[in-house]
């Protein structure tokens, strides 16, 4: 009767109320403390809910009894985590602190700019209040270090895309990602070995440099441009380098970004560690044509993001424009500050046609030619594909051509890749291969020699028809002036 009576006297609202009036003036007499670390803040996803997830996810810290499991397309581990409004007890330096994963549904009719996941996540950290200074001084640091840390050691490295265009998803992230599982690493890359170490020790350096860049003033970043025909392994090279530094890679798609801001949007979306690649870039961007590029089936760019392109000329989608000044602001400006430990490479096949100002020295610090496949780096082929150590006579004959023969470490792989059970017959067929590519790379030298001879006798002959009449002229004058002795 009376639970009757209190329903009818007070209304849900004002019971609801009430309760959260004592729980709150509850609050005040615990010895707990409360910290809420919401997924997301604002706008932006909190990276601290992120780390402590990652950070529960390890198994070592896990003490709950009621734990989620999951695992990633093409992940090769399993993920723990605290399931839904469960709690786990963690120690810190003999703090014991408790986590909770709170989830409640969205309401639906909260505004916002961009779509909101329909579950608000959070965790939410009860401490003794007497632990209160030890959980901020360190304890969060420590959860943030030691996420990163799991995250590089244990779990897959990352690939993102921006292959979305420039939309983002629920939780308002531009890039798309999946495990990045490439094989490749330096061992396994056939490449000038001296060429190989500086490039690694460049790595190392950098990858330790933070106080070098604190002291030096500069921004903690680095850019490479890999240049070479197709198939010498630009690809593989970044995907060695991603695995030697354990770093994230985001292949940046250019055709997909429609405007310089985007663009910004993008790199601000780019966490620390990682590599930003953008391939063939002579392709993305119509750099070299740029004045030109109406006629072409290319989107539009401009070279000056001070002067937009005027209206109707930017292309099919209108409004977009993407300049190389956008370019050049996403890996040197202020903006490319805006993280850490971040490198920039670049690829293409075609170096030549790239604007200068990519190229002027400071820009991308190192220049990374990757040519045709030496000798070195054959050896290393050999000794990755085939388990061959030693060299011997057959060896020495490929040492000649295969210089000459201009093939690249795709063309070589692929033929050992089809005799890989027979080393002799592997060696002989390259080297038949290598001797007719050598062949006819010089056939090739000598008909570019002939015609470059002939175009040179073509302009000596063009330019002595041009000087004859200046002759002429001469000669006419001469005689004139004798003439005019003459009569005098
Ligand atoms: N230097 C190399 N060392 C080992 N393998 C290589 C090397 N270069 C190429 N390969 C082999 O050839 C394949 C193609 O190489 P990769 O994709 O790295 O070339 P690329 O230079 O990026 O070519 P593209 O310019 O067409 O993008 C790789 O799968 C790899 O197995
Ligand atoms: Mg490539």
């Amino acid at each position: 009767f009376c639970q009757t009576l209190l329903h009818t006297v007070f209304p849900p609202e004002l019971r609801f109320a009430s309760l959260k009036f004592f729980q709150r003036h509850l609050k005040w007499f615990s010895s707990y403390c409360y910290y809420d670390i919401t997924e997301i803040d604002g706008v932006n996803t909190n990276e601290l809910y992120n780390a402590v997830q990652l950070y529960l996810s390890s198994s070592a810290s896990i003490t709950g009894t009621h734990v989620s499991l999951t695992r990633g397309l093409n992940s090769s581990a399993f993920t723990f985590g605290v399931s839904n409004n469960d709690r786990l007890v963690d120690t810190y330096n003999g703090t014991i602190v408790e986590w909770e994963h709170v989830v409640t549904q969205r309401q639906s009719q909260t505004f916002s700019w961009r779509p909101l996941p329909e579950e608000k996540r959070g965790f939410t950290l009860r401490v003794k209040k007497k632990n209160r200074q030890v959980v901020l001084d360190s304890y969060l640091d420590f959860v943030m270090e030691k996420a990163n840390e799991i995250r590089r050691k244990n779990q897959d490295r990352l690939l993102y895309t921006n292959s979305r265009g420039g939309s983002s998803d629920s939780r308002g992230h531009p890039w798309e990602s999946v495990p990045f599982k490439h094989p490749s690493t330096f061992d396994t890359l056939a490449m000038d070995p001296v060429k190989k170490s500086e490039i690694m020790a460049d790595l190392l350096d950098f990858a330790n440099g933070e106080s070098f860049y604190r002291r030096t003033g500069r921004a903690w970043k680095r850019g490479y441009l890999l240049y070479g025909p197709p198939g010498t392994g630009k690809s593989s090279m970044i995907a060695a380098m991603a695995n030697y530094l354990g770093y994230d890679i985001y292949d940046l798609e250019l055709t997909e970004v429609n405007t310089n801001s985007e663009l910004r949007k993008l790199l601000m979306k780019t966490s620390s560690k990682s590599i930003i690649v953008i391939e063939d870039i002579d392709c993305s961007i119509n750099f070299s044509n740029r004045k030109k590029s109406a006629n072409s089936g290319a989107r539009k760019y401009n070279h000056d993001s001070a002067s937009p392109a005027p209206p109707g000329t930017n292309g099919e989608d209108g409004g977009s424009t993407i300049t190389l000044s956008g370019l050049l602001n996403f890996t040197d400006g202020l903006w490319s500050c805006c993280g850490s430990e971040r490198i920039f490479v670049f690829t293409t096949n075609h170096i030549e046609k790239l604007d200068p100002a990519l190229l002027r020295s400071g820009r991308m610090d190192m220049h990374i030619n990757m040519s045709y496949c030496s000798f070195p780096a054959f050896k290393i082929l050999l000794k990755n594909y085939m388990g061959y150590e030693e060299t011997d006579l057959v060896l020495e004959e490929l040492e000649e051509v295969i210089d000459e023969a201009e093939m690249t470490p795709a063309d070589i792989s692929e033929v050992l890749i089809k005799n890989r059970r027979d080393k002799s017959k592997a060696v002989q067929e390259l080297l038949e291969a290598m001797k007719m590519r050598a062949e006819k790379t010089r056939a090739k030298k000598l008909l570019e020699s002939n015609r470059n001879e002939i175009q040179d006798k073509e302009q000596e002959q063009e330019k002595m028809t041009l000087d004859i009449p200046k002759e002429g002229f001469d000669q006419l004058e001469e005689s004139c002036n004798k003439d005019d002795e003459k009569i005098r």
